[in-house]
């Protein structure tokens, strides 16, 4: 962290809109140098045209950048103050209702009886097929402004619904479409192998979506990450491989869903494709999690999902204890209905053990790099994106600790109020 008072380049064009936010109880900054976040005490940071040029003690920042020079002034007292919340996994492009399918798992049914048996994701492909495009869009800008009210200001999301090209295609327009004038930034990830369609075995999907869907997605050019599902009956380790592999071949940046039922090598996929993500690792040993750390591989804990199924936890502390990284993310889908980093990040207290502190760097830092992101997203240092959350509690332990209503009472976007 800079002191309140050092220049960043972005004061070159001082004549532009200064935005300062002051008076927090507690302002957290980034990460410290263990697995936590380093955190100012009534703190303040002004940002000019939307990067922070100033963070620290609210005393030193006003004095190079008074109130009264300010366009947007947001008084944070007795408030806490996080960076912008990114959500690094989501399928939160959908149509249909699968409520039914809670209840069919209260009943006992398992998620994989339930791919098995043509329903999951295969229904919600059945729902998107037949949705229009006005209807997608719809769908995901009132999902994108629920995530906006609870914080997120950055958020990915996978395709996975079409399963063919021509639908593959369409959600990644309504993807673009519905990010459009959004606040919210979004992250498009093509993943036309979330599924085996009906009428296919793998091996012929895996074909189509290499020689036909990833070359058509290449061309359209909105995808920046290509995501499989590797897990027992779906995709194996060597299909997983192939996929992620072509989609680097047209640029797109692997991700990978492993060891969320069993672990069948996707870890090894993972550090072998140099997946800037592996995600869910439920069921990741020793062995996996030493692979994605030498390959410097983030780990992305969805915990929403492991509640929703009543599954065991995947292991965070192991990684914390080991001093690296850890990021979370909701996993919105309709398996798992939840759009709010902050129950996230209380389950990642609760459920994982994961400090409040970790769990806020889980939500922030740590998730910006399992998007790729190095231009300060998920920080608020000097000369990073002036995206904020101000949360009505009395400090940043406050997020993980309270779990009854959402504490968020104003969203920055680049220095500009988008909620409040
Ligand atoms: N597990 C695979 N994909 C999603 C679930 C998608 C769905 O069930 O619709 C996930 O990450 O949890
Ligand atoms: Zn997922």
């Amino acid at each position: 962290m800079r002191d309140a008072d050092t220049k960043t380049e972005h004061d070159a064009v001082s004549d532009g809109a200064l935005t300062i936010v002051y008076g927090a109880a507690e302002l957290v900054v980034g990460p410290d140098d263990g697995t936590g976040v380093t955190v100012v005490e009534d703190g303040a940071f002004a940002a000019l045209d939307g990067y922070v040029v100033a963070v620290g003690p609210t005393e030193d920042v006003l004095a190079d950048y008074p109130l009264a020079d300010a366009d947007t002034v947001v008084d944070a007292t007795g408030k806490t103050v996080l960076p912008g919340l990114v959500d690094p996994h989501t399928h939160a492009l959908f149509a249909g209702d699968r409520s039914d399918e809670f209840v069919a798992k209260l009943r006992g049914a398992t998620y994989e009886e339930l791919l098995a048996q043509g329903g999951g994701i295969l229904r919600t492909v059945d729902a998107v097929r037949r949705a229009s495009d006005e209807e997608l869009v719809a769908n995901l800008t009132e999902h994108l402004d629920a995530m906006l009210e609870h914080g997120t200001t950055t958020v990915e999301v996978k395709t996975g619904y079409g399963l063919d090209t021509e639908t593959e295609l369409r959600m990644l327009d309504a993807i673009a479409a519905a990010s459009g004038d959004h606040p919210v930034d979004v992250v498009p990830t093509f993943m036309g192998a979330h599924a085996v369609p009906r009428g296919m075995d793998a091996d012929e999907y895996v074909e189509e979506v290499v020689t036909e869907q990833l070359p058509a997605v290449a061309e359209q050019g909105i995808a920046e990450f290509c995501d499989v599902f590797c897990e027992r009956g779906v995709f194996d380790a060597d299909q997983s491989r192939r996929i992620l592999d072509a989609g680097r071949e047209y640029g797109l940046t692997p991700k990978i869903h492993a060891d969320e039922f069993a672990a069948i090598g996707g870890t090894d996929v993972a550090s072998g494709v140099g997946a800037a993500s592996a995600d869910h690792l439920l069921h990741t040993g020793e062995s996996g999690r030493e692979t994605l750390v030498e390959a410097g591989v983030t780990p992305v804990m969805l915990p929403g999902t492991a509640f929703g199924l009543g599954a065991d936890y995947a292991d965070a502390r192991a990684f914390l204890d080991a001093g690296h990284e850890v990021a979370l993310a909701t996993d919105f889908n309709p398996n798992c209905f939840a759009r709010s980093m902050g129950f996230v990040a209380t389950l990642a207290s609760v459920g994982m053990r994961m400090t409040p502190h970790e769990a806020i760097r889980g939500i922030t830092s740590a998730a910006a790099n399992a998007l790729g992101r190095s231009d300060g997203t998920g920080t608020l240092r000097p000369d990073s994106p002036a995206d904020a959350v101000v949360l009505d509690v009395p400090s940043a332990t406050h997020l993980s600790y309270r779990f009854d209503t959402n504490t968020v009472s104003t969203v920055l976007k680049s220095g500009v109020v988008v909620h409040a």
